[in-house]
């Protein structure tokens, strides 16, 4: 019998690196913009600070000014020492006002740019843009309780989800494990095409609703419901304890610190000893230098979300924290990647 009619364990011919990129790096220029208009680069020129320094100097929250200061240690414009970020040979001569190769006026007429001006805002309140004012206070978290706004953004994840799903389901070692929880899980992308990959493995599509019925007839399309099957629920308050592998798939980056720990304990709580952790998402590295495609997709969801890319030390670190053992970080493809950390 075929489980699946779609073949998930088939790879496209060519690689979409560069319409993945625009999508995920839109936003960076109009952080790049917004530090230019408050002559972020000349001040920084004149005093080499830590983040701390930068926030309070700046009335900056940490959150976002990490964001924007992995953004510029990515492109080369900044070098951290010892936790002091200093200003490097290419930012002196085209970033800051007193240099004759200035280049600030040529973004001058970005400074307007709506996503520019939420920057400011972010900065200064950690709010993603449109939750805390009155532009229809947009919470997208909620949205996702809309039918529409759910299957419209469900669609795009599924999309994005076809090929990154099977660079993970070919890197995972799944030996010896027998059913998988993909938390958070939108269209159920992820679980079958592990599933596909992986054929002695059951998976468990975790979502709320209405994610979960459109999640249950794409899976159901998809001939897959044989082995992958949807429970609906708020994963922080607690998941289902007959899995011995959970994944979240770019889920955590829409989260805050406190949020994504929480998360991580209510998983440990709930897997067996022995049990599998995965992370799949876009990772900043350890010393916190890009990659830049990641560190430019991270002002997206710096913006709209409350959470950012994480490093692969700050995962490693909250891991930790909750009792997993934190494992190796690899590349998936398209600036992807995941970590794994067992109980
Ligand atoms: C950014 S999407 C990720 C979807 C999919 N894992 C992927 O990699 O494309 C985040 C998902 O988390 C789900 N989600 C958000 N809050 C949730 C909650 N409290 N309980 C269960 N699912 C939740 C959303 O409905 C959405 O499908």
């Amino acid at each position: 019998m075929v489980l699946c009619m779609t073949d998930l364990t088939a790879f496209p011919a060519t690689d979409p690196l560069g319409i993945y990129r625009y999508r995920d790096g839109l936003y960076a220029v109009d952080l790049v913009t917004a530090a230019l208009e408050l002559d972020f680069f000349s001040w920084l020129a004149a005093h080499p600070s830590t983040l701390d320094q930068i926030c309070a100097q700046y009335g900056f929250h940490s959150r976002p000014a990490d964001v924007m200061m992995t953004l510029f240690a990515a492109n080369g414009w900044v070098r951290s020492v010892d936790g002091v970020f200093h200003l490097t040979e290419v930012a002196l001569e085209y970033l800051v006002a007193s240099s004759e190769w200035f280049l600030g006026p040529y973004y001058a007429s970005l400074h307007e740019r709506p996503i520019a001006r939420d920057f400011l805002q972010v900065l200064r309140t950690d709010k993603p843009a449109g939750w805390s004012g009155d532009k229809a206070s947009f919470d997208w978290h909620k949205a996702m309780e809309q039918e529409d706004f759910a299957r419209k953004f469900t669609a795009a994840m599924d999309c994005r989800g076809r090929y990154l799903a099977q660079a993970l389901a070919k890197k995972l070692d799944l030996t010896g494990r027998s059913k998988l929880l993909d938390i958070g899980a939108g269209s159920g992308i992820y679980a079958c095409s592990i599933a596909a990959e992986h054929t002695h493995l059951r998976a468990v599509v975790f979502d709320q609703a209405p994610v979960d019925r459109i999640a249950g007839k794409l899976i159901a399309e998809r001939g897959c419901a044989e082995r992958v099957s949807v429970t609906t629920g708020n994963m922080f308050d607690g998941l289902p304890t007959d899995c011995d592998v959970h994944l979240y798939s770019n889920v955590l980056h829409d989260w805050g610190t406190a949020e994504v720990k929480k998360l991580l304990e209510v998983s440990y709580a709930a897997l067996p000893a022995g049990g599998l952790l995965i992370i799949h998402d876009a990772f900043i590295n350890a010393e916190k230098t890009g990659p830049l495609h990641v560190a430019e997709y991270s002002c997206l969801l710096m913006h709209s979300t409350q959470g950012k890319c994480y490093s692969v030390g700050e995962y490693a670190e909250l891991l930790s924290e909750v009792g997993f053992v934190p494992g190796a970080y690899q590349d998936t493809a398209v600036g992807r990647g995941f970590m794994v950390a067992g109980k």
